[in-house]
């Protein structure tokens, strides 16, 4: 097994520091369990360790969690109090011809005016994958089945160095029905992988979007401040054989 670090420090030694400590342990917790798997040539079962504090939505108090999420299969919340409502979303992308990838051009609520993969939030009781497929249908009328949709990895982004803002699935998939059409939500566009909008797109995504065009399996962690500012992060790539 060989593993690729990509660590970029933006603004805070500090930060650094404390971000790859908490990564290393991180780290271990799934290199442990893909171990203890028989099959090495997947991370299909691979379990992400989340260990930090949460704020919870409602009433903002801070508090200590663990969580073990199964990453194909996510976290399955299963009533709105529990802390990790809102915290798990889907990211996917769809490919044309192999280089080709659909982004969309956000038309409302967060980041509006920038482009992205298909997604949202996960519904209480839903898993991740049933979350990709049914964004991708409600922003762009495009069909998917579950079974050809290839996990690629997950997302964590970090608040003021501590807090777990959100948790994203990200998923790449070639096969499809349909053809992408605009919606209350997206506009869609088809863009070479040469030829990415990254200024247009979340700051983040210039750190991982090779991951996507490649299909490279990978975990990637941010920290931004309090005005949303990216200030640290780590991407790292998983190679298994
Ligand atoms: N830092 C980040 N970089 C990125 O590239 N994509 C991100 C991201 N943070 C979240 N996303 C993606 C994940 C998900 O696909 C999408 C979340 O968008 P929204 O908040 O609009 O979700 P929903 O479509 O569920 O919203 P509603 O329909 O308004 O509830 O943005």
């Amino acid at each position: 097994m060989i593993n690729c670090i990509i660590t970029k420090t933006v603004k805070s030694s500090f930060l650094f520091l404390f971000s790859s400590s908490a990564l290393k342990k991180t780290r271990r917790s799934i290199y442990k369990n893909s171990f203890l798997k028989s099959d090495l040539s997947s991370i299909e079962n691979m379990v992400e360790v989340v260990n930090h504090h949460l704020q919870c939505k409602r009433c903002k108090n801070e508090y200590n969690a663990v969580y073990s999420i199964d990453v194909t299969v996510g976290y399955q919340r299963n009533n709105e109090s529990d802390p990790m409502t809102m915290l798990e979303q889907t990211l996917i992308f769809i490919k044309r011809d192999g280089d080709e990838i659909l982004l969309g051009l956000k038309l409302r609520g967060f980041e509006i005016g920038k482009w992205n993969g298909y997604g949202g939030k996960m519904e209480i009781g839903e898993l991740p994958a049933e979350c990709a497929k049914r964004e991708l249908f409600e922003e762009s009328g495009l069909v998917v089945e579950v079974a050809d949709l290839k996990y690629l990895g997950i997302l964590k982004f970090y608040r003021s160095e501590k807090i777990l803002d959100r948790l994203v699935h990200l998923y790449v998939c070639s096969v499809y029905k349909g053809y992408p059409r605009t919606t209350e939500e997206m506009k869609p566009k088809w863009f070479s992988s040469e030829a990415l909008p990254f200024k247009e797109m979340w700051e983040d995504c210039a750190h991982w979007i090779e991951f996507v065009v490649k299909e490279i399996k990978f975990t990637g962690t941010f920290y931004s401040d309090n005005m949303n500012n990216l200030v640290n992060y780590c991407v790292e790539a998983i190679y298994l054989n």
